[in-house]
């Protein structure tokens, strides 16, 4: 049972072209707490027809909402961020049942994801074109910047409110719409998104919610639309790679914010008392569930057993439990399949010689909780190396030059965050440079925020998301030649 101060913002119907909706089909699709495994609400499973409604209402307000004056959209996205903090309480309680993650993380996504429409609001105006020196007398050159049309988002369930958020407000303020089809685990963050989108003023049709457990379904009727003209991912690297195949076939443009596999590097000379909280609040925010999360810890030998014995005891503090109940640090990881892919890592790895030094199987609370872990000792040849965890685990590795820790550290297909720490600035440098990844933090654990650009290379994705440069992935340049002059 969810208890909001203000309950309608539960909704439990499909939200398309300003309207609540059921499916067609009549059918449903539960929404599960993951720390307990109860239902705590239904939402509609639609299908094709639904979601091609969608589209076609997004054309028809694309034609007057393309046409606001980007300060007439901003007035609207203003008021839509103001409503969702003015809500955040509510908000958190409904991500935390739907998600699992500790109030005061979901709290704070919820702050976050507000931000992204707070930053977008203004940014919008600031969408400039050129006029560029003509190269003939009796010619004129300017380029402008367009919204690019109907675009669409499939969400994931780790962060179900920001990842909706940092899409659609670039998509809004420059004058798109979207349709979001969110995550099966997690529909009530973005339903009630939508809820306040509408106390806003936001005009039917520029955002709709497709919920549904029928996600390849949905998901191709977005991509084989020639109307939507953009599709914005964020989710595993399997399935963008899908998802951009899909696309190709109407020459869709699209960002992929994908899988990662972050180091996080301690040199000997780091200062520890601020690299362990930090390294700390990198690896177990969201009990690991995040793209960002140290995913490989990298300790260069001087210091590699103090680390583990000062880490080892800060995790051990890490108390777990149903975060909707009580204020515990670490909840439950997203469903059972979550849980034995990351308890099947552990066990690859100890089979191969690594070191539980904390924590290491299912948590005796049952059900989807993991124990929060460290495995020290891997090597390369070991899944915890290879993969993306999506868990409590944190695996050491031990290095012992600078060479080869960007070695280990680049050794891998993703490209999305990684973190290491040093107060020799000479080695900030050399080694930022030499990361093959979008987002590098040095001495420091945690590097999201909307006015920097999120995003990764190699197969951690394509675009940006946050920042001026988010803004760019939802816009046309238009080039004009006035002539005759
Ligand atoms: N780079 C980032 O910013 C970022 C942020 C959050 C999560 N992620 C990544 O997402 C993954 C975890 O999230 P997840 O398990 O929800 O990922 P996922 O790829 O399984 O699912 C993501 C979304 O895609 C939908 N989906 C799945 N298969 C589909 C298909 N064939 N066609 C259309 N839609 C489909 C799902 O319903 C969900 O809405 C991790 O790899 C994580 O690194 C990346
Ligand atoms: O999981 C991926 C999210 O992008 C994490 S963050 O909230 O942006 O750090």
């Amino acid at each position: 049972m969810i208890t909001l101060k203000d309950p309608s913002l539960l909704k439990q119907q499909a939200y398309v072209n300003g309207q609540w909706i059921d499916a067609l089909n009549g059918e449903t699709n539960p929404v599960l707490n993951p720390a307990t495994g109860e239902q705590i609400a239904t939402v509609p499973d639609l299908g094709v027809e639904e979601t091609e409604a969608a589209i076609a209402a997004a054309e028809v307000a694309f034609k007057s909402w393309k046409k606001k004056t980007a300060k007439e959209r901003s007035v609207l996205l203003r008021k839509w961020f103001e409503l969702i903090v003015a809500n955040k309480d509510d908000l958190a309680i409904l991500m935390t049942a739907e998600q699992g993650k500790p109030i005061a993380e979901s709290a704070g996504e919820v702050v976050y994801g507000a931000s992204f429409i707070e930053w977008y609001a203004e940014e919008g105006k600031r969408a400039y074109g050129d006029v560029i020196p003509s190269h003939a007398v009796d010619k004129r050159i300017i380029v402008t910047k367009e919204p690019i049309g109907v675009t669409a988002a499939i969400t994931p369930w780790n962060f179900p409110n920001a990842m909706i958020t940092r899409k659609c407000a670039p998509a809004l303020a420059v004058g798109c719409t979207m349709i979001i089809k969110p995550a099966e685990d997690t529909p009530l963050s973005a339903l009630a998104l939508m809820e306040l989108a509408d106390r806003a003023g936001i005009p039917a049709g520029v955002i709709s919610v497709v919920t549904t457990k029928r996600p390849i379904e949905v998901g191709k009727t977005l991509t084989d639309s020639p109307i939507v003209r953009k599709l914005s991912f964020t989710g595993s690297t399997p399935v963008g790679k899908q998802l951009m195949r899909q696309c190709a076939d109407t020459v869709k443009k699209t960002s992929m914010e994908l899988g990662g596999n972050a180091p996080l590097i301690i040199f000997d000379d780091a200062d520890l008392d601020k690299a362990i909280p930090a390294a700390i609040a990198s690896k177990y925010r969201n009990s690991g569930q995040t793209c960002v999360c140290a995913n490989r810890l990298l300790i260069q030998s001087g210091i590699y057993e103090e680390f583990a014995q000062r880490y080892a005891a800060e995790v051990a503090k890490l108390e777990v439990g149903n975060c909707s109940e009580g204020e515990f640090q670490q909840g439950p990881l997203i469903n059972r399949a979550a849980l034995d892919k990351v308890a099947m890592m552990v066990d690859d790895a100890v089979a191969k010689g690594a070191r539980v030094i904390a924590g290491g199987k299912p948590h005796e609370l049952g059900g989807n909780f993991f124990e929060p872990t460290i495995v020290a000792d891997i090597t390369n040849d070991m899944r915890l190396a290879r993969e993306e965890i999506f868990g409590p685990v944190a695996p050491l590795f031990r290095f012992e030059t600078e060479e080869e820790a960007v070695q280990i550290a680049n050794d891998t297909e993703f490209g999305l965050a990684a973190y290491f720490f040093t107060r020799d600035y000479a080695r900030v440098f050399r080694v930022s440079e030499a990361l093959e990844y979008g987002m590098v933090a040095v001495n420091d654990g945690i590097l999201s925020t909307e006015v920097a650009p999120f995003g990764g290379v190699k197969e951690s994705g394509t675009g940006r998301e946050g920042s001026k440069y988010g803004m760019d992935d939802y816009l046309e340049i238009k080039y004009t030649l006035v002539g005759g002059l």
